[in-house]
């Protein structure tokens, strides 16, 4: 069964871990200890919790153990693979498996459709105006791509293309269709390294068989592609360590009821990952906090401290004002204990972090099985945007998504090629147009009817994040979502804009510009490996009244997960 990594925090519908996951599990108790605290437990249940902890641990340590060793998985021992460019010739064969020399081609048709087209440009008048462009630009001659049906080895199609005609086949220039290689059956018995070796050959012979010398389509091979590993080459299986960050992490995970067969060592290396980027956050929070918490009722000196420990971790006026005043509550009248004081925080935090959520009675943020969800990502200019596309993407397709990426960047050029490297990673394929100056409208029309004539469930749809002024920015934006809006008015749109973790406060003026012309419903956090403003989470939050989708701690492709409020205050808060 397919591991869903937009759900993996999500035993039951809630967000965090509910009430009922925690009771389900033995070691969910919160405050959980931390792990440096139990090392001298004084009671007896200190003593069984950490005890249990580590029988959990351990469990979860041999069973990625054993996963690590088994034959299906294993890695190759050098990094000979990993690093080894692609050959042109792979390039070309990967560019255009069978399904996608079947799906451009009815991805054409869709999009050339005179039918199709009238009536969608009856809807509106962009509408009516990417269709022109197109069939002015496909009139064309000099940007008509050609592949010869000797490009197009190994597929039955092919043979029938072949059989039927003589003349090459020609793609829509305004709908290039970038894909990778998919996995291929071979034999298991065969060891990683053998079986890759193994294919190359087989996929060398079968080009030579069939290849005579053409151009190479300069559309099927970007020079990236060249450079770029595939995915399945390209991974390689994290350091296993039973560490105190191992530690930590299955603690994290036990608390949201996981059991020990459950635990995957992507997900102790994205946590690890995170709270090592929230570290200079954490301390500067957590070491003032936990000297003025626990001391007794809150005076105003201890308030104060409070107040600068969380301002200066970009927590924000606001934010920082609500958890003032719900810590009084509790704190003005009582003494608690230092570890009590920290995990009422821990509350207070985890529920700013979901009051979005609840809101919007969203439970989950996975994308919907066999339905076409459409996700719009914006932001400004280095924010993340691109990098985010590409490691939703491989999410969605280690997820089992068919997924399909929209370049609709059209202002740099650079953020096309950018996008089909990722493309290329995750194995995913890119919609763009190679003109110059096109409308990414025009873009994401082709997208979109490539998504639906393919089925596809997940498309990503970049956007630029800098035009000649704020107003062409926010009138393309609000264009595309028009664009979006009728030519899928079924499809689940989420609107998501990116935001740099380590600009802090400032990157928030932004989202009001971008929330009027994207209609946002929520915020990817990125960078926040790192920054000492981890804080601003929670003014995103409590500022923009935007849930928090996917926070990002680095810059490799398995560095961005869903955001869960429960690992993000762990992480924050737990010294
Ligand atoms: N450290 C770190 N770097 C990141 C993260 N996410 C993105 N980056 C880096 O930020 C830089 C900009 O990322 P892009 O994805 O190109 O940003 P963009 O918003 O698409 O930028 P434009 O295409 O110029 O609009 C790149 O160098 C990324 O590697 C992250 O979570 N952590």
């Amino acid at each position: 069964m397919v591991f869903n990594w937009f759900r993996r925090q999500h035993n039951d519908s809630s967000n965090t871990p509910s009430e009922k996951t925690q009771q389900e599990t033995p070691l969910a108790k919160e405050p959980q200890p931390e792990p440096a605290e139990t090392a001298n437990p004084t009671t007896e249940t200190a003593q069984d919790s950490s005890t249990d902890l580590l029988a959990f641990a351990k469990a979860a340590y041999k069973n990625i153990q054993q996963k690590q060793q088994s034959p299906e998985v294993a890695t190759p021992p050098n990094s000979e693979i990993a690093s080894s460019p692609i050959p042109k010739t792979e390039a070309i064969e990967t560019a255009q498996p069978p399904e996608a020399v079947s799906t451009v081609a009815e991805a054409n048709e869709t999009a050339q459709s005179p039918e199709i087209a009238a009536t969608v440009a009856e809807t509106t008048e962009e509408v009516a105006e990417i269709t022109e462009k197109q069939s002015v630009s496909t009139a064309g001659v000099d940007s008509v791509t050609e592949i010869t049906e000797e490009q197009l080895v190994s597929t039955s199609e092919v043979e029938s293309v072949a059989e039927t005609t003589e003349e090459p086949v020609t793609l829509n220039p305004e709908l290039i269709v970038e894909e990778t290689e998919s996995p291929k059956a071979t034999p298991v018995n065969l060891s990683f390294l053998e079986r890759a070796a193994a294919e190359r050959q087989a996929k060398q012979e079968r080009l030579i068989a069939s290849a005579i010398e053409v151009p190479e389509p300069e559309v099927l091979t970007p020079a990236v592609a060249s450079t770029t590993t595939t995915s399945e080459t390209a991974e390689v299986l994290p350091e296993l360590a039973f560490d105190e960050g191992f530690m930590w992490s299955t603690e994290v995970l036990a608390a949201q009821g996981r059991r020990p067969e459950d635990v995957s060592i992507e997900e102790i290396t994205w946590l690890k990952k995170l709270r090592q980027g929230l570290d200079k956050t954490r301390r500067n929070i957590l070491n003032q906090l936990k000297a003025i918490v626990g001391q007794g009722p809150l005076n105003q000196a201890a308030v104060a401290e409070i107040e600068a420990a969380l301002l200066q971790a970009d927590v924000g006026v606001e934010a920082t004002d609500y958890i003032i005043s719900e810590l009084q509550k509790k704190l003005r009248a009582e003494v608690t204990a230092p570890e009590e004081a920290i995990a009422f925080l821990k509350e207070i935090l985890r529920d700013m972090l979901d009051q979005p959520l609840k809101e919007s009675h969203k439970s989950s943020f996975a994308p919907d099985k066999e339905t076409l969800n459409i996700w719009l990502i914006t932001g400004v200019n280095g924010a993340g945007k691109t990098t985010t596309i590409g490691k939703i993407s491989h999410l969605a397709q280690k997820s089992g998504y068919k997924c399909l990426i929209g370049a609709a960047d059209t202002f740099r050029a650079a953020a096309v090629e950018q996008v089909k490297v990722w493309g290329t990673r995750s194995g995913v394929e890119v919609i763009s147009n190679p003109g110059k100056n096109t409308d990414p409208a025009a873009v994401v029309f082709d997208a979109i009817a490539a998504a639906q004539a393919r089925e596809t469930e997940l498309l990503l749809v970049d956007t630029a994040g800098r035009l000649q002024n704020k107003k062409n920015l926010m009138d393309e934006l609000s264009k595309i979502r028009r664009i979006i809006d009728k030519k899928a008015p079924k499809a689940k749109i989420e609107s998501l804009l990116v935001l740099d973790a380590t600009l802090g406060q400032n990157g928030l003026r932004q989202a009001e510009v971008f929330s009027q012309a994207a209609q946002l419903s929520g915020v990817v956090l990125t960078k926040l490996d790192g920054t000492a403003k981890g804080g601003v989470a929670l003014a995103v939050v409590q500022q923009l009244g935007l849930p928090i989708r996917f926070i990002g701690a680095g810059e490799g492709i398995e560095d961005l997960r869903p955001f869960s409020s429960y690992e993000f205050v762990e992480a924050l808060l737990s010294g």
